[in-house]
């Protein structure tokens, strides 16, 4: 058997592609980031020909920079930013608008609608989720509803919907040309229009939202070694290969730092913030905010649930910095500029750009910065936003806490802002836990590559996999108690201090 598992991991900035050898290390990598198109306050895009583009590119430039073929590939996995939809051309591949992106807040009014009839938790119970414009249904429907054409071709079955994961593998089997048309069980579970228990597309919710189901992809489980089909002798591979594994990128973390028990969870710092808890087989609602969403399922075997809490910015805060404020130049500099203080100067940043995500779901929040005093400075600022993703992280920890029984005893990290020690370190002070890095931070990946290989029996099973999981780095806690409760105290009455302000 070929000694590599490729995964093409397509980030909501990035896409890369990266070669995972039996160990489940890295043997080559490339990475390409794509533009991030704001067109109006709250809204989001990305140009879905520029993210295939691009994921051409990266597959062609691992490959060559390391010397390895495509034939050297048993099998393929994909992972993505997950919600973000795109719409597009059956016979020409053509979108009929750009990818609307996780991001987006475009469909507020779409939601208020829906929430204005039975409350925001109508299809809660089958889907898991709370009506949000997080998520994919809304967006569908909004292209629908605004795109000229649009609504006629998804009718009449010219048109495809999919998100990124179903683009990329169409494109990738063939486009046009026969390409599969499915989604993985974990994208499926957080369109709002998948029945949790079922794992089939729900008749009722396509109906009121007014979306047809024949342009919806086939459900398929997470790994599969016959559902996606395989790469093209004349695509970027120059080879074929089984496409045989796909998750969502925080799902495929979930996988990649091996957290197959009940219990176990991780948490990935990226664009956003993910804190994800495996739950086992059985679908555990949520009355404290969080999502009940799939985690994976391989195979024929029962489908794994988890609950999931979902932070809209984080290192985008970061970003931010640098794009609007100019206050660094790069990512890491906020780590030298955040040590030139020793705390917060008494400055909350809550970062409610897209509204607050879990556990609050307010989409009338906006981002605030309080406690601003003429003794607050940059660094207190950069502190601010780095600590405001710790907060974000205790939120989800304590709702999980509440909703699962389950006390964390560590807990797992990955993710771009993983390398920041104090971010790390006051992440542990806050939740008063080990933080534990793993040696591949590139667990999101890594994940969809153990689907795939899983799949096509590269590795045996879980057993294997959680063997090749290994610590890199632990930050324990240091924090006296009553600090803790005070610096807690504070984020939570700046929080209440973001709400309502859309009106
Ligand atoms: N040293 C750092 N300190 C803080 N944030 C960082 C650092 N390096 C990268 N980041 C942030 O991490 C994010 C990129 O992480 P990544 O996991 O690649 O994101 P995604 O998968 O969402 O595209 C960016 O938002 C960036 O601002
Ligand atoms: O691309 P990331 O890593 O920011 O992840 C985005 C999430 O999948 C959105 O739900």
């Amino acid at each position: 058997m070929a000694e590599y598992i490729g995964s093409v991991d397509q980030g909501t900035t990035s896409t890369r592609f990266i070669i995972f050898d039996h160990k489940g290390q890295i043997a080559g990598v490339d990475q390409k980031e794509h533009e991030q198109i704001f067109p109006k306050p709250g809204w989001v895009e990305h140009d879905p020909v520029e993210i295939w583009k691009n994921t051409k590119e990266v597959i062609a430039g691992a490959l060559e920079k390391n010397n390895i073929s495509g034939a050297d590939i048993a099998a393929i996995g994909i992972t993505n930013q997950r919600e973000s939809v795109v719409v597009w051309d059956k016979k020409t591949g053509k979108p009929y608008y750009n990818a609307i992106v996780w991001q987006c807040t475009r469909t507020h009014e779409i939601c208020r609608e829906l929430i204005k009839e039975k409350g925001q938790n109508r299809f809660r119970d089958k889907t898991g989720l709370p009506v949000a414009t997080y998520f994919s249904g809304p967006k569908i429907k909004w292209i629908l509803d605004n795109v000229p054409d649009a609504r006629k071709a998804a009718e009449n079955g010219s048109a495809l919907f999919g998100t990124m994961e179903t683009w990329l593998i169409w494109w990738l089997t063939g486009g046009p040309d026969n390409g599969a048309h499915v989604t993985d069980v974990t994208n499926a579970s957080r369109t709002l229009l998948m029945d949790l228990n079922t794992l089939k597309w729900d008749k009722e919710i396509l109906s009121t939202l007014n979306i047809p189901e024949k342009a919806l992809a086939r459900i398929v489980p997470s790994g599969d070694p016959d559902a996606w089909g395989m790469t093209l002798e004349n695509g970027p591979f120059k080879a074929k290969i089984p496409v045989c594994g796909a998750l969502g990128d925080q799902q495929a973390a979930l996988v990649g730092q091996t957290c197959f028990k009940a219990g176990e969870a991780k948490n990935t710092y990226g664009t956003g913030c993910f804190l994800l808890l495996n739950t086992g087989h059985t679908p555990v609602p949520s009355r404290q905010g969080l999502i009940t969403t799939l985690a994976y399922q391989f195979g024929s075997n029962q489908p794994v649930y988890c609950l999931e809490g979902s932070i809209a910015i984080a290192g985008a805060l970061v970003q931010w910095l640098r794009d609007n404020l100019g206050l660094i130049s790069n990512a890491a500099e906020i780590e030298e500029l955040a040590k030139t203080v020793d705390d917060n100067g008494g400055a909350y940043f809550v970062p409610a750009f897209s509204g607050l995500f879990a556990p609050y779901w307010r989409a009338d929040a906006r981002g605030t910065i309080t406690g601003l005093t003429s003794y607050v400075n940059k660094g207190h600022i950069a502190r601010a936003v780095l600590e405001a993703n710790a907060f974000q992280a205790k939120d989800i920890v304590e709702a999980m806490r509440k909703d699962s029984g389950v006390e964390l005893s560590m807990l797992k990290v990955d993710g771009g802002m993983v390398v920041n020690d104090l971010l790390m370190q006051f992440q542990s002070d806050i939740l008063n836990v080990p933080v534990i890095r793993p040696q591949v931070s590139e667990t999101t990946a890594l994940g969809a590559a153990y689907a795939a290989g899983l799949s096509i029996g590269f590795w045996s099973g879980p057993d294997e996999l959680s063997k090749n999981w290994a610590v890199d780095k632990i930050w324990s806690p240091s924090m006296k108690d009553h600090k803790r409760a005070k610096l807690y105290h504070d984020w939570k009455k700046a929080v209440e201090r973001t709400f309502d302000w859309v009106e």
